[in-house]
């Protein structure tokens, strides 16, 4: 599991440590880390973005790095990783951007080291014109708000340079516990962040700011993480398995009530994924019983609503259902059915109109646009925009509001409980090919099957997103049908569990 931890548990850790620690031991194990990094760039590195100047392996004597310092002690992290570049030999000049209020012993150690102070806008952005890395240590987690206009100049000129910038901690401008941007923010090649990961930066908008994360471990022990991501061997020890004693009865059924005349391909993906889920059967109950069969013998199909269906353990609800009276008494039948209930797209807006929260045990997967018809049937007004820039508080308030767990797809698909105090999971594996007709329905059909095989909500959302972002990659970097990305879920699954 990769974790993330609030800037009050961080600060909270730091202090603690700092008490038994001679002065400035963590920010010299901070800049040590951040030295590296540099270095490694510098040299070409793998992580070397697409530098103006591509001259294959590079020397680190004589190049040129440019830092943009702050008031605080990420300022203090930059100067004092300049310091141990100045000593390697290279030439580093520092952008003061808050003049006196620099911090003191890294502007010293730079000037020790042979580095050069400025505080002229004109040279400073001559120096980034000629620069060959540049490291933004503006401002860390005592961030507040966007990035001051100040700023804005340096950093807009380090993006014309086109060469690798390095952030220190996170992004200047990106918020270290939600990932928002108000404004204008770092775009970084390689963020060195310490002691743990920041929630901003595994959650979009924030975590398209941060390039490659790199940790430095500072020794901090910051307790409860606030966000977490599955890695393989989680998702691996996560997914069911079938064991000698296993029927399919026992392995679990998983009913899909989805699809209309109208949209009666929504049916035929929701199941077809819901086959490579985990359960040992498919039930549909629909309008599009005589598709659904032609497409996937094995489903045991009702032309009826839930109730006609037989005994399932878990139901997923909604994809292509439409929004007559129909539709609302299919996932009447499915709320009531006594098992864990998955509700996407259309089944989302019925329940937004039905206002009161049933007492099912529910998986909601809505995408934004959806989030913001549940917060209004709950009577929180919210825009598209508002829910994809702060998607961690939306997903929780939603969670909150309805007492379930609720999956955000998106750029950065999160996965929120009904438990405040648990931490939310954002998912790693997400790629924007995803972003194609009818691959929700393929990650509904999944999770649901999962719930049916018997993992709580939380699990079975989260490994649905990981297993539906491998499943894409899988097929390729290039464009993929919501079908490519059902069929190639087993390669997706052995993957995980092969590799743990
Ligand atoms: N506390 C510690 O022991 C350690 C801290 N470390 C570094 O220290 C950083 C935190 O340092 P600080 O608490 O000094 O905070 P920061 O350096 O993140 O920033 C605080 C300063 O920036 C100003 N500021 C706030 N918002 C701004 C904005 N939007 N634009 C421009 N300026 C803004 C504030 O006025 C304040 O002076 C971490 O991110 C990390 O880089 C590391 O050295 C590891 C150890
Ligand atoms: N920009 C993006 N990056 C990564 N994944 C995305 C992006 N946009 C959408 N997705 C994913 O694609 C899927 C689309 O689902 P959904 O919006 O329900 O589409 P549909 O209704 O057509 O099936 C979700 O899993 C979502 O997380
Ligand atoms: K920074």
């Amino acid at each position: 599991m990769r974790y993330a931890h609030t800037v009050e548990r961080v600060r909270a850790a730091e202090e603690s440590l700092m008490r038994r620690l001679p002065e400035g031991a963590l920010m010299q194990r901070a800049a040590a880390g951040l030295a590296a990094t540099c270095l490694q760039l510098l040299a070409g590195g793998a992580e070397r973005g697409a530098g103006r100047r591509g001259r294959g392996s590079r020397r680190v004597y004589g190049s040129r790095v440019v830092l943009l310092v702050g008031s605080g002690d990420n300022g203090g992290d930059a100067l004092f990783a300049g310091a141990r570049l100045a000593a390697r030999g290279v030439r580093v000049t520092a952008v003061l951007l808050a003049g006196e209020r620099t911090h003191a012993a890294g502007s010293a150690a730079l000037l020790g080291a042979g580095g050069v102070l400025t505080q002229d806008q004109a040279a400073g952005l001559a120096q980034l014109g000629r620069a060959d890395l540049v490291v933004d240590g503006i401002v860390g987690i005592g961030g507040r708000g966007g990035l001051r206009d100040s700023a804005l100049p340096y950093v807009r000129a380090a993006e014309r340079a086109g060469v690798p910038v390095v952030a220190v901690d996170l992004p200047s401008g990106v918020d270290a516990d939600t990932g928002e941007v108000a404004g204008a923010a770092v775009r970084a090649t390689v963020t060195v962040t310490f002691g743990t990961h920041k929630p901003g930066l595994l959650v979009d908008p924030g975590a398209q700011y941060a390039g490659v994360v790199r940790l430095v471990e500072i020794g901090i022990e910051p307790g409860p993480a606030a966000v977490e991501a599955l890695q393989h061997a989680d998702v691996a020890g996560l997914l069911p398995r079938p064991t000698a004693e296993s029927d399919k009865y026992r392995r679990g059924v998983v009913g899909i009530a989805a699809g209309s005349d109208r949209y009666p391909g929504a049916a035929v993906l929701a199941v077809s994924s819901a086959l490579h889920g985990g359960a040992g059967a498919v039930r549909y109950a629909g309008p599009a019983a005589a598709e659904v069969v032609r497409a996937h013998p094995e489903v045991l199909v009702t032309q009826g609503g839930p109730k006609a269906a037989g005994r399932v353990q878990a139901w997923v609800v909604g994809p292509g259902l439409s929004d007559g009276p129909e539709a609302e008494r299919t996932l009447e039948e499915a709320l009531a059915a006594g098992v864990p209930v998955l509700v996407d797209a259309d089944g989302l807006r019925l329940l937004a109109r039905r206002g009161a929260a049933p007492r099912a045990e529910l998986l909601l997967t809505p995408h934004a646009g959806e989030a913001v018809a549940l917060l209004a049937g709950a009577g929180v007004e919210a825009t598209r925009e508002q829910v994809e820039g702060a998607r961690i508080g939306y997903a929780r308030r939603i969670a909150e509001l309805y007492g379930c767990t609720v999956l955000l797809k998106g750029s950065t698909t999160v996965v929120a409980g009904p438990d405040p105090a648990a931490p939310v999971r954002v998912n790693p594996t997400g790629t924007p090919w995803l972003a194609t007709a009818g691959s929700g329905d393929v990650l509904s059909g999944l999770a649901g099957s999962l719930l049916a095989a018997g993992l709580a909500p939380v699990d079975a959302g989260s490994v649905a997103a990981y297993l539906h972002g491998l499943a894409a990659r899988t097929v390729g970097e290039g464009p993929v049908t919501a079908a490519e990305v059902a069929a190639a879920l087993p390669a997706a699954w052995r993957g995980v569990t092969g590799a743990a």
